[in-house]
């Protein structure tokens, strides 16, 4: 990637003097930071216990001595410091950081009932208590460890002649500052270029983006590389003592909510354009990546959904991971060993999705889709869940179109057949009106008639309580991939060929290929089946839930009804715009 893609700004992260000299990587090592702030306090109260003679009134001296003795500031340093241990336990680990969100879905959910039970009364009513909010408000605020005092910015106004400068002391501990520092290209001065969100300088609330380092411990920086800051840094022992001249007036943000489902693996230390591989998060295809910080615009900081560790690492941004597959492609189809692959559906460049939890809505379930390549299995492990529990479990039924009494039709309405059994039966005119009108999410000719799935249909089974299980063609998921449906969309893959073969004739499978399905599938049909995968992988693996491999039926089986269960019962992600 060159052609004026980014230029690589080149940072240096802020490493802690270690014990060994061997610096691996950013999150392995040794590191600095604590704010001296109980010794300092302790300080501060011997001073002024000699320090009659400082220019201050008696009442001030006495009013400081008091709250710096008093039981209840002590009481708040042991709570600060109890929280701080137990948050470096693995005993005690928030199960979610948004009690607040789920309060307010859950309220937002009794409100439009009609008719409350006296429990759900209960609950609406206990919801709104100022103390309970006050609880979970609280709560959260423990989860996202928002408990660090955020230190006022220091006035413009003051000493406008003198520069202001804050000395910052750090003391070594098992976690890095998360902090990257570089070269101003304008002043050629170092600054701190990066705060990783959540970590320790950014916890602090005294490292800011753009503060410039003018010395560390009492070495002078000036006209030095951030490679000699590491340096000096690395030969430091003990207590370190950053001078800096605070940035123009900003406040580190705070965390933004998003959350995003990646489409695609990344690996920082493989990344040539990170400007410091050590601050990188690698995720892989299909991870909730949660995103505190967009402030750059193509370096994100991110954390991974469910990770413990709090502190933020460096990602592609959208735009700057969108810049990278257009480039892809086109050394692709410059090299032109691609052409196939360039047809409908790639105009989409997956990136990241935006993602919401879902939660479960009694007596209202997500259609269950089951996509795949012809012959994979689908209809098997359709008819086996439906078997399970035929009230539960609904397909809809087709519409086809038919020329009563007309002596050149194909499919009449056979004698018997009753209207919505089979199928719905519709005029052809009627039929084409809809496909026109999307109301179709797949149809197709056979015999010259016209057949199809519509999206009414689907929902008349989800209105009715039952969920709606479907094995469409994979063009239908664009139609089905909808807030109005909100499917849970599972991928039902081919095991390799030689499994594929194996599985399927020691089944006697029936070959999906013949229309009379009186034979077994040819080594051939085998081979499309796998060609067939790919391509679908290739061009929609962004819209699956979840995969399951189709190898032996009976354990395929099993997972599709955990997964028809996991759908029914836990709140799962889906596109953000759904649960707006
Ligand atoms: N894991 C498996 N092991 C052995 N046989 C299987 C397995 N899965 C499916 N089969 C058999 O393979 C044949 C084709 O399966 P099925 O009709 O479900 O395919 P399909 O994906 O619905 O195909 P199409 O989309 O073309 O209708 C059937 O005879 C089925 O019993």
């Amino acid at each position: 990637m060159s052609n004026g893609m980014t230029a690589r700004r080149l940072e240096s992260i802020i490493l802690p003097y270690t014990d060994t000299p061997q610096r691996t990587n950013f999150l392995a090592t040794d590191a600095l930071v604590l704010i001296l702030l109980i010794p300092a306090l302790s300080r501060l109260l011997s001073s002024l216990q000699q320090a009659s003679n400082l220019p201050s009134t008696e009442e001030e001296l006495g009013f400081l001595s008091d709250l710096l003795q008093s039981k209840e500031l002590h009481a708040l340093f042991k709570v600060h410091n109890k929280v701080i241990s137990n948050g470096n336990s693995d005993k005690f680990f928030p199960m979610l950081s948004t009690s607040m969100d789920v309060m307010a879905d859950v309220l937002e959910e009794l409100i439009s009932r009609p008719h409350m039970s006296e429990d759900c009364k209960e609950l609406f009513y206990l919801l709104q208590k100022p103390h309970v909010q006050g609880l979970l408000c609280a709560h959260d605020s423990v989860a996202q460890k928002d408990y660090y005092p955020h230190l006022p910015e220091i006035p413009q106004e003051a000493d406008e002649d003198e520069e202001t400068i804050k000395i910052v002391q750090l003391v070594k501990s098992n976690e890095p500052l998360g902090a990257t520092i570089k070269t101003d290209e304008a002043t050629g001065k170092i600054v701190i270029a990066r705060v990783m969100h959540g970590g320790a300088a950014d916890r602090s609330g005294l490292i800011h983006v753009g503060d410039e380092v003018v010395e560390v411990n009492n070495i002078n920086v000036e006209g030095k590389t951030p490679n000699d800051v590491l340096q000096i840094l690395q030969n430091s022992e003990g207590t370190i003592t950053f001078k800096l001249v605070p940035a123009d007036g900003k406040l580190n943000a705070r965390e933004s909510k998003v959350r995003v489902r990646a489409h695609f693996d990344y690996n920082a230390a493989t990344d040539p354009y990170i400007p410091c591989k050590e601050a990188g998060l690698d995720f892989n295809k299909g991870d909730v990546l949660h995103i505190v910080s967009q402030d750059d615009a193509y370096w994100w900081q991110a954390r991974r959904e469910g990770d413990r560790n709090m502190r933020a690492g460096l990602i592609p941004s959208r735009a700057l991971q969108e810049r990278r597959i257009i480039y892809e492609r086109t050394q692709i189809s410059k090299d032109g060993d691609d052409a196939e692959n360039d047809d409908f559906d790639r105009e989409q460049i997956a990136t990241y999705e935006e993602v919401a939890k879902l939660y479960p809505r009694p007596g209202i379930y997500r259609p269950i889709v089951l996509i795949g390549a012809p012959g994979v299995g689908r209809n098997e492990l359709k008819r086996r869940l439906i078997d399970t529990d035929p009230d539960k479990y609904k397909t809809p039924t087709p519409w086809s179109t038919f020329f009563l009494f007309s002596t050149d039709t194909s499919r009449p309405m056979k004698p018997g057949e009753v209207n919505g059994k089979e199928y719905f039966f519709v005029t052809r005119e009627q039929m084409e009106e809809d496909i026109e009108n999307t109301k179709f999410i797949e149809f197709g000719e056979y015999k010259g008639n016209l057949y199809g799935t519509s999206s009414e249909s689907v929902k008349a089974i989800v209105n009715t309580g039952k969920v709606c299980i479907l094995n469409p063609h994979y063009q239908a998921l664009k139609m089905l991939r909808i807030p109005q449906l909100k499917p849970y969309i599972i991928y039902i893959k081919p095991p390799e060929l030689d499994v594929l073969k194996e599985t399927r004739n020691a089944n006697h499978a029936r070959s999906t290929f013949d229309v009379n399905n009186s034979r077994g599938f040819t080594d051939e049909e085998f081979n499309d089946i796998i060609k067939s995968a790919a391509r679908i992988e290739f061009l929609y693996d962004h819209f699956f839930d979840e995969t399951i491999v189709n190898a032996d039926l009976a354990i395929a089986f099993s997972q599709l009804l955990t997964a028809a269960n996991r759908v029914e019962t836990e709140p799962l992600w889906v596109p953000a715009s759904w649960v707006q």
